[in-house]
């Protein structure tokens, strides 16, 4: 069994998942949606460096498969040693290091540059450059990196029942600086913000809904159901269309870089266009470009 939430009728296994461990990797069996779980439910789901490896591989094969328009992140379960549901509960504490987190006890590592790993990041930042929706769904325990990683997502989804969040970072000496508290701020407001990272105080799905951190709470036994549901209404839009708004949603806290992504996608539509072709047709045949047919719009 997968997960008890998971349902076999939906799902096939992704090109090559078979070698994870630590997470599994589906596709709708229409090839439209990817479903990736955390794997590790004795442990709520925490992340270890392999696991962090293989969800970034699971997310990029799902970015690069031109079907896919829509990611579930979420957890399995429940746990096979006391029954607790979790969506993700962040960095396994257990082979923490001083450099970051160490890929398995005994290790010995030949390079040092790959010896302690924070690359959770990089899987954030795969995310939100994703030109794609990326929907958390969220069965039970949010906590820590595990928090910040739904807060990244383009949308959450959490479970009435079992659906819990703490941001535990400043408890255990860690501090996402980044997305899993600025842009959190941004997402329900400075005080919300400051209330979960300093008090690092359990909250219900419903209360992350009242402050604005979810966006849908429903039963424990319709939760993956839900969530397919909504990525099926994603679907029917215009890939285009939600490409550009998820760029447009993000650049305005991205900066340059915000900037050049959504720069990225305009250039492509420009180079859609006949005015971009009679650019690049003009310079390969040799000659001045004829702007003529394309007016000074306004
Ligand atoms: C999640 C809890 C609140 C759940 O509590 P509860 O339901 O009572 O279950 P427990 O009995 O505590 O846990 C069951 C079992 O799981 C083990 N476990 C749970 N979480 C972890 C973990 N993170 N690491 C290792 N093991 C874990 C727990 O020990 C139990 O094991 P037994 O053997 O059965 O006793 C609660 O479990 C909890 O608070 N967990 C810890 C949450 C936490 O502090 N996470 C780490 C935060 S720091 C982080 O994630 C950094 C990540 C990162 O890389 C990063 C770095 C820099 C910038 C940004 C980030 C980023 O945040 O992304």
């Amino acid at each position: 069994m997968v997960s008890e939430l998971f349902d076999e009728a939906e799902w096939m296994s992704a090109p090559g998942a078979d070698r994870f461990t630590d997470i599994t990797s589906h596709v709708s069996k229409d090839g439209r949606i990817a479903r990736i779980a955390f794997d590790r439910p004795e442990v709520r789901n925490a992340f270890r460096p392999h696991t962090v490896d293989e969800l970034y591989q699971a997310l990029d094969a799902a970015r690069q498969n031109p079907r896919i328009g829509v990611i579930l992140l979420t957890g399995n379960g429940p746990s096979p040693k006391d029954g607790g549901w979790a969506f993700c509960s962040g960095g396994d504490q257990r082979i923490r290091g001083r450099d970051g987190y160490k890929y398995s006890e005994t290790d010995t590592v030949t390079d040092p540059a790959r010896a302690g790993r924070l690359h959770i990041l990089e899987v954030q930042r795969l995310i939100r450059f994703m030109p794609k929706v990326v929907i958390a769904v969220i069965p039970g325990w949010a906590a820590g990196g595990g928090h910040s990683l739904h807060v990244v997502c383009d949308m959450s989804i959490a479970s009435a029942e079992h659906g819990r969040f703490k941001q535990t970072d400043a408890d255990v000496g860690s501090f996402d600086a980044g997305y899993g508290s600025a842009y959190f701020a941004r997402q329900i407001g400075q005080k919300f913000a400051r209330e979960v990272f300093f008090l690092a105080e359990e909250y219900s799905a419903q209360r992350a809904y009242e402050m604005g951190a979810v966006n849908r709470v429903v039963p424990h036994a319709e939760l993956e159901r839900e969530a397919v549901a909504m990525a099926r209404t994603i679907l029917t839009k215009s890939p285009t269309a939600i490409r550009m708004l998820k760029f447009a949603f993000n650049a305005v806290d991205d900066g340059l870089v915000g900037q050049q992504v959504f720069a990225g996608e305009a250039t492509r539509l420009a180079y859609g266009t006949d005015e971009g072709i009679e650019g690049r047709d003009a310079f390969l045949e040799k000659r001045e470009p004829d702007w003529a047919p394309y007016p000074w719009q306004y």
